[in-house]
């Protein structure tokens, strides 16, 4: 379940995404924060000399999600937990706060408290299958309350149709054995959205674990 993507106004940054001019010097900052984060991390695994190669084989998208008002505040899931399926997810969200993240340590959700001006930034499942399972892509979902509607602005960086997602082998040793086996996205993709996809906490490792 997700919700409906819609382009629409709200308070505060989004509201000038229905003027594309904003629309799109917002997207180029956050293209760019989404490529220098890349970039840092490449570095970071002393894998930069991919990242010409990476950065040709991905694309971004950015999608506009509104969540109507439950009336209640009794919390009702609007976005089922999951992990993202991309390489790297930047995420703002208005006033109303809904996201939240679950620990890695012992299993607790807890509400993500951005400030106005500030970005969530998170692994998805594709970075992790690039760098063998050596970042974590933080599993969350989006939970509503209360009597006014919620916006939210994703930008995701994803692999480009019909590339293959492989770890580099430089990140694969004794001590690091590899996690993920080669796989192609768009069939990634079929298996995460098929009727009968698994309720998995890492659909990744189900499809391409080793
Ligand atoms: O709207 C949000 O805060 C979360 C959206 C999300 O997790 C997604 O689009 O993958
Ligand atoms: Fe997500």
């Amino acid at each position: 379940m997700g919700p409906p993507l819609i382009l629409i106004e709200t308070d505060g940054l989004l509201f000038n995404l229905l003027d594309s001019e904003t629309l799109n010097s917002f997207a180029k900052k956050i293209t760019e924060l989404d490529e220098m984060v890349r970039r840092m991390v490449l570095e970071g695994f002393g894998v930069e000399k991919y990242g010409d190669e990476h950065f040709e084989s991905t694309c971004t998208s950015l999608r506009i999600n509104k969540y109507e008002a439950p009336m209640t505040n009794e919390g009702i899931l609007a976005f089922n937990p999951h992990t993202d399926e991309s390489v790297v997810t930047i995420l703002h969200q208005t006033q109303v706060r809904g996201l939240e993240v679950r620990s890695n340590v012992d299993g607790e959700w807890f509400n993500v408290k951005l400030s106005p001006n500030s970005f969530l930034v998170m692994a998805g499942d594709i970075f992790l299958a690039c760098v063998n399972g050596r970042l974590h892509a933080p599993y969350h979902r989006v939970i509503m309350r209360g009597t006014e509607h919620r916006y939210s602005a994703v930008l995701f960086s994803v692999p480009k149709a019909g590339c293959e997602v492989r770890t580099r082998e430089e990140l694969i040793d004794e001590e690091h054995p590899q996690q993920y086996k080669p796989f192609d996205y768009d069939k990634y993709l079929d298996f995460i959205c098929a009727d009968d996809a698994p309720v998995a906490k890492s659909p990744l490792r189900v499809f391409c674990g080793v």
